[in-house]
């Protein structure tokens, strides 16, 4: 967004009328949600005060009953321009009072540190006594690449956008702490691929399509059978044509849909994945850390079939994972959540570019898990999944995702549509829902994606 902006100076653009377009943009949206109530701007030091300034402008220039309370000026630029135009009285943010709409415009992208304990006191104080509350480009206190917490307050009813999205309105502790987020286009072109999830385009299978060519998935069991039950009965509601489970010990339980196979040993696995139909193979729900889980992986790494690894698999694989991975010769896909990466890649930086790192370094496909779900690629693709339901937070969901994730994969479409169905399945399940009706609601989610 920062190149966004001065592609867009560079192109003669004045950095006023930039200002502009986003004091108008967020001005528009106060005075839709305000209702005309009494208006409190507050105005920071630096742009985003310079922003606020217009937003009280227009707001006044409208006809509304606006205050202004700022900490510090800004001290050159638009944002100077903008503090100078308005000629009203300016109060001071430890003394004003709480107004029904609040406007914060202390701190945007510039946030370099947290914020100082008086200060985010008296803007939780604000926010929580103003009916509606609305962040200009970002609520003051979240870390803009990262959606780190620096002193944000609880309860901003709607964060505008100025632009682009940024990473904080997406990770983190920016997920719940920008209330609804709107995105006002001020003109500024920002080139990226990183992506927010959009509803993917799936197409019933056509008049010559066979149950082979939807999808041959693989899911190889361990010690805990249920789990990969869930996997396999996911891939099967995922679109997959032919779903084998392949376990251990006679199985039972699973729909008689499911293929079951006893494998009892690395060569009857390695035959089996011999088969150049299959289309992608699960390995990890359930799986077992002893050795007997760690042969079915080796196997599973070394042969020359797609392959998702998850839960057990990936703390089997831990620090070893980028090395081992690297020479496989077929597509990987990984679906840590944020404990399992932990143990398999570093940490550093935002969630989203310590995922690209590990797609980078490992050549795999990372699905992140979490509220915050980020899906990278090797290839440098970002694709950010916010705002699913938490109920997802309960055993066994993950297992059902890794079986979409194959199903999806199998069928030639992708991680993506994998996590929006799961997503979405979870919305479709209601409150305290179980992993087994999230896999019931997977065929009405694809439904709305036909
Ligand atoms: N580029 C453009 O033309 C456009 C930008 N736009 C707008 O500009 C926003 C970005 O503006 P920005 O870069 O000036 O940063 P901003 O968020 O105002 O904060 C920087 C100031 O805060 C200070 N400061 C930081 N942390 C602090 C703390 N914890 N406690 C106290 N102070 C702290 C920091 O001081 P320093 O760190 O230098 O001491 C500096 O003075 C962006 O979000 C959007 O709203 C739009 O108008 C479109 C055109
Ligand atoms: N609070 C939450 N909000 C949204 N989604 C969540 C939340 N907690 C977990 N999830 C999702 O639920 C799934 C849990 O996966 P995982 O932790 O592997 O569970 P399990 O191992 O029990 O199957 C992931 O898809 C994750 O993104
Ligand atoms: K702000």
């Amino acid at each position: 967004m920062r190149a966004a902006e001065q592609r867009c100076f560079g192109a003669g653009v004045s950095q006023s009328e930039l200002m502009e377009r986003a004091s108008l943009a967020v001005a528009r949206e106060v005075a839709r949600l305000g209702a005309g109530q009494p208006v409190l701007v507050l105005a920071g030091p630096g742009n985003n005060g310079g922003d606020a300034y217009g937003v009280a402008r227009f707001l006044r220039d409208w006809g509304h009953d606006v205050a202004v309370a700022s900490i510090g000026r800004p001290a050159s630029g638009a944002a100077a321009e903008n503090a100078a135009a308005w000629h009203d009285e300016v109060e001071s943010l430890e003394q004003v009072s709480p107004r029904p709409v609040l406007v914060d415009g202390l701190f945007g992208t510039g946030m370099s540190r947290a914020l100082d304990a008086p200060v985010a006191a008296q803007l939780a104080r604000l926010v929580a006594a103003a009916s509606v509350s609305v962040a200009i480009d970002l609520p003051s206190g979240i870390e803009t690449d990262t959606g780190l917490d620096l002193g944000a307050p609880g309860g901003i009813t709607a964060t505008v956008a100025l632009g682009a999205l940024k990473p904080a309105h997406l990770l983190g502790a920016g997920l719940s702490k920008c209330g609804h987020v709107l995105l006002a286009d001020i003109g500024v072109e920002a080139a990226t691929e990183w992506r927010s999830i959009a509803r993917p385009r799936l197409e019933a299978p056509g008049p010559q399509a066979h149950k082979y060519g939807r999808g041959l998935v693989v899911v190889v069991a361990g010690s805990m059978a249920g789990a990969s039950r869930l996997a396999a009965r996911a891939a099967l509601h995922g679109g997959a044509g032919y779903v084998i489970l392949a376990a251990p010990e006679p199985a039972s339980g699973a729909p008689d849909a499911i293929v079951h196979r006893t494998i009892d040993g690395r060569d009857a696995l390695a035959e089996l994945l011999a088969d150049p139909r299959i289309g992608a193979v699960v390995i990890g729900p359930g799986l077992g850390r002893d050795e007997a889980a760690m042969n079915r992986l080796e196997v599973a790494i070394g042969c020359e079939r797609d392959l998702v690894i998850d839960g057990d698999a990936l703390s089997l694989l831990g620090k070893t994972a980028a090395e081992r991975l690297g020479t496989r010769k077929a597509s990987t896909l990984l679906t840590p959540h944020s404990g399992e990466f932990a143990r398999m890649f570093e940490a550093a930086g935002s969630k989203i570019e310590a995922t690209l790192a590990a797609a980078k370094s490992s050549g795999a496909t990372v699905i992140h898990k979490g509220a915050d779900t980020v899906i990278a690629s090797a290839g440098g693709k970002v694709v950010v999944a916010s705002a699913a339901p938490s109920w997802l937070s309960t055993a066994g969901t993950g297992d059902v995702l890794a079986g979409l994730v194959a199903a999806r994969h199998a069928a030639g479409g992708s991680a993506d549509e994998a996590v929006w169905l799961h997503s979405r399945a979870a919305r479709r399940a209601g409150p305290a829902f179980a992993a087994d009706d999230l896999i019931a609601q997977i065929p009405a989610a694809m439904g709305e994606c036909l």
